[in-house]
């Protein structure tokens, strides 16, 4: 059966979209294993489905390259808002979307009848360890040490709706060793559900640098998701202010994330690529 699709990116975070309102993807799993592949596939961090939804404008569900589904993923929430805007299924600049992790409020900029910039409520940070899950015990994960690899690291945990371990470190992310480092935070013992690991250094108080090792996806060039928890974690640790916008340097580009009582709100770019039709 043919499927048409459209690839998107959020600062490079990039995945394979099917709108669900016109037609069905029988096996996402299978399909977000082989269509990610970027030799043998379209190429990408996975697939999202666009779907209807009972309870807002739309609902989105994501799959990881290696087929397991995330419960959030920031930076696909941007590209769907782009995605509906942009083919007429919304008629003006924002929506609901119905996620696995709750419904989420988008608020986007047009520019010549396309959106060019996206602003997500993303809801309220969860710090309790047990929810994120991990095994630390508490009521917070911040600065509490790990041993990965018999290497000592200062971890700060923080969910968006999916799990993030955060570690601040001194030295250029880009000397980092992600693919030696990132299995070992992703499958460790003390994450039930395995884990997203997002690696930061300090630029100033309103400036971070990231990289990340996705769950289910291995190094991503960006993580919204992870961006709000590296922001969370920035705050809870004392490097950056709450209520003031903190910028991200990603691979893919920059996050725009501010850390307020109410909420953690995302900014950010959407970029559609290309639409295609695949056999599946
Ligand atoms: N790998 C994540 C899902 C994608 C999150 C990320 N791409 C984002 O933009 O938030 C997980 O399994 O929880």
């Amino acid at each position: 059966m043919k499927l048409n699709f459209t690839k998107m990116h959020g600062c490079g975070n990039d995945y394979i979209y099917f709108n669900c309102f016109n037609q069905q993807v029988a096996d996402p799993e299978a399909l977000a294993i082989r269509l990610s592949d970027r030799h043998f596939g379209i190429g990408g961090d996975g697939i999202v489905l666009i779907c209807p939804s009972d309870v807002a404008d739309a609902k989105m569900r994501m799959f990881n390259a290696d087929g397991s589904e995330g419960k959030m993923c920031g930076n696909a929430t941007r590209c769907i808002g782009k995605y509906m805007y942009d083919n007429g299924l919304i008629d003006k600049p924002e929506m609901t979307l119905e996620t696995l992790s709750g419904i989420k409020l988008l608020k986007m900029v047009a520019e010549d009848g396309k959106i060019v910039r996206v602003t997500v409520d993303m809801g309220k940070a969860i710090l309790k360890p047990s929810e994120i899950p991990t095994k630390f015990t508490g009521d917070l994960a911040v600065s509490v040490p790990l041993d990965v690899d018999g290497k000592q690291y200062a971890v700060t945990c923080v969910s968006m709706g999916n799990p993030h371990c955060v570690v601040f470190v001194d030295e250029d992310v880009e000397t980092l060793d992600l693919p030696a480092i990132g299995p070992s935070f992703e499958n460790h013992e003390m994450f039930p559900e395995r884990i997203n690991t997002e690696f930061i250094r300090v630029i100033d108080d309103h400036t971070l640098q990231m990289r990340v090792w996705e769950r289910g996806s291995g190094e991503t060039w960006a993580c919204g998701t992870g961006a709000c928890a590296a922001a969370v974690a920035a705050v809870l640790n004392g490097y950056c202010p709450k209520g003031e916008d903190i910028t991200i340097h990603l691979r893919g580009g920059d996050l725009t994330i501010c850390y307020t009582d109410e909420a953690v709100f995302l900014s950010g770019s959407a970029t559609t690529v290309f639409e295609g039709s695949v056999e599946a």
